[in-house]
């Protein structure tokens, strides 16, 4: 039902990072469609986020804002607990998780939209595709890579899009470019990417980390034109 909904008929317009009620009502108002809590990363709390208040926003949103969980677990069982827990409708597996515990994960909680994650960096890139052509994945989302710091994820990087724009064309599930988008380039990347949806986090904070409420309105009105115009919806 979340893939009809979300995938089939509209583009994705996701923001990241999202950390209070207000923030996720704001982007909704702006006609984001997706927003990412991120939980159980490696580098610890993130976002001032943890269980108990993700589940408390996720609790309050409306029903056509689709609450993904961004997470490095690649256990099922406590991936499954975490999404019972929070009631998000969709996860973002970044670190590696094996066919045998996505398998599991989707057994157990097969109506939440399974995302997997492709670090674009140099044409080897191209040769994690078909991975991702199972049953068992319903999109893929494509980040970048810090060459500095070696992080990935929230790096506020872009990457090379004529890649994005090869493993759009190559995939057989919905793509999500994310990678140091913003409010001044998503128009560019996606009519360069044509992807089915974008994401964004770090471009649209304020130098100190705190959200830029009128990136969110840019960045979202951007996209949606973007997308528009290149007749996704
Ligand atoms: O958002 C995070 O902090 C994060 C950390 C580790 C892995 C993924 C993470 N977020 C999910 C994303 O895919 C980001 O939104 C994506 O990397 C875009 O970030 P940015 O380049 O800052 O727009």
């Amino acid at each position: 039902m979340i893939k009809g909904q979300i995938l089939n008929w509209c583009p994705i317009v996701q923001v990241a990072g999202v950390s209070t009620v207000e923030e996720a009502l704001f982007c909704h108002e702006c006609g984001v469609n997706s927003v990412g809590f991120t939980l159980e990363l490696p580098h610890g709390l993130h976002d001032d986020l943890n269980v108990e208040k993700t589940k408390c926003i996720i609790r309050d949103l409306p029903s056509d804002l689709l609450p993904v969980i961004i997470t490095y677990l690649n256990r099922a069982d406590a991936a499954i607990e975490l999404l019972c827990k929070t009631g998000g409708r969709a996860i973002q597996f970044h670190g590696e998780i094996s066919d045998h515990e996505i398998q599991r994960f989707r057994e157990h909680l097969p109506h939440v939209m399974s995302i997997g994650r492709i670090t674009v960096n140099g044409d080897s890139s191209l040769q994690h595709v078909p991975r991702f052509q199972s049953p068992l994945w319903d999109a893929i989302i494509l980040d970048s890579l810090d060459p500095v710091t070696g992080r990935i994820g929230a790096t506020g990087k872009t990457h090379d899009w004529r890649l994005s724009a090869e493993i759009v064309r190559i995939a057989s599930v919905p793509v999500i470019l994310a990678g140091g988008l913003s409010p001044e380039n998503v128009r560019e990347a996606v009519l360069t990417v044509r992807p089915h949806g974008v994401d964004v986090h770090t471009g649209v904070e304020n130098p100190d980390g705190s959200r830029n409420f009128d990136k969110i309105r840019r960045f979202a009105s951007q996209a949606l034109t973007a997308f528009r115009d290149i007749s996704v919806c």
